[in-house]
């Protein structure tokens, strides 16, 4: 049986790593999205040839390994490379992460994944529920540009970015406000611990029974191959990453909608 997952996220410098490194303190497994996603680029790995090819020699150092600050200063100026990166990138982090997440023995009570842009990426159907942890905007921008040394400017690019805060934690189930010392994150962390443990717990003994129960094909809502909910299909319940995105591309054009009265019409619908 898999390991009960809980997906921490937050926002730039909201306090994952620091979250991540108390859990980890407790005994809980952990991986963590940023940390692969540095693997992923090292020298030799296949991604970061992907990358130079696409952005040029000139984004490597030279010793050949990648210009991350010149990549970040690309990237958030430009949504377009940044979907460019993303694509080389963002598929083999997934696969990774979860790669790890299945070889994790039952001996774990749970696991904390990290996935800095679980929602922006559309990735809740992955985890058992979502941990986000929050920060108040002037603390969240000091304690970036006391580690990071980044300027309002620069700051901005980045958090334009990401999910804004409020529908973050809307998204959530669980939330951790970090906004004082690292005692009282300490403090919230090690009770959602104690919580986590009887809930997976719960979810082991209920898991099995509604297995049993709900054992039935599933089809791809795209093609309607038969597909597998396991594991090792990322992609649950569709069969590929190419029919998840055909059916995200799907809700974007609006040809996906549930039927209902529209109560409210925007001047932009009324035609003239
Ligand atoms: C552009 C890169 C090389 C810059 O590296 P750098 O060490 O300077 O910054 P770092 O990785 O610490 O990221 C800084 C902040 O931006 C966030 N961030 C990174 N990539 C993205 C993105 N594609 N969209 C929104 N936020 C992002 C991070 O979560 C962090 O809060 C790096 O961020 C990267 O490879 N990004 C693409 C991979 C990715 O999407 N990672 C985030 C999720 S795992
Ligand atoms: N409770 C706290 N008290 C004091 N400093 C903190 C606290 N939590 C985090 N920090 C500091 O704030 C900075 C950001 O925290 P951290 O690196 O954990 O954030 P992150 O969410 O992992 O960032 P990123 O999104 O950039 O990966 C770090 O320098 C960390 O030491
Ligand atoms: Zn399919």
């Amino acid at each position: 049986m898999p390991v009960y997952k809980i997906g921490l996220t937050g926002g730039m410098g909201s306090g994952k790593s620091t979250a991540a490194k108390v859990f980890s303190e407790l005994g809980i497994s952990v991986i963590d999205a940023d940390i692969i996603a540095r693997e992923l680029v090292k020298l030799g790995q296949p991604a970061l040839a992907e990358i130079a090819a696409f952005f040029g020699k000139e984004i490597l150092t030279s010793k050949g390994e990648l210009n991350r600050t010149r990549l970040r200063n690309l990237i958030f100026e430009n949504e377009k490379l940044r979907s460019k990166l993303e694509s080389i990138l963002h598929p083999r982090i997934l696969q990774e992460m979860h790669s790890q997440a299945g070889k994790l023995t039952a001996s774990n009570p749970y696991c904390i994944l990290v996935i800095p842009l679980l929602l922006e990426t559309a990735q809740e159907c992955y985890v058992n529920r979502i941990l986000v942890i929050d920060t108040l905007n002037d603390t969240q921008r000091h304690r970036i540009k006391i580690r990071d040394g980044l300027s309002d400017k620069k700051i901005n690019a980045i958090l334009r970015t990401q999910c804004p805060p409020a529908l973050r934690l809307a998204a959530a189930d669980d939330s951790i406000s970090n906004n004082t010392d690292l005692a009282a994150l300490y403090h919230q962390i090690k009770c959602y611990h104690q919580q986590y443990l009887i809930l997976a717990q719960q979810h082991a003994i209920a898991c099995p029974i509604m297995n049993e129960h709900t054992k039935r094909p599933i089809y791809c809502p795209t093609c309607k191959a038969e597909i597998t909910w396991s594991e090792e299909n990322p992609w649950r319940p569709f069969c590929s990453q190419r029919c998840r995105l055909i059916d995200l591309g799907a809700w974007a054009t609006e040809s996906h909608r549930i039927p209902g009265e529209d109560t409210v019409k925007l001047d932009s619908d009324t035609e003239e």
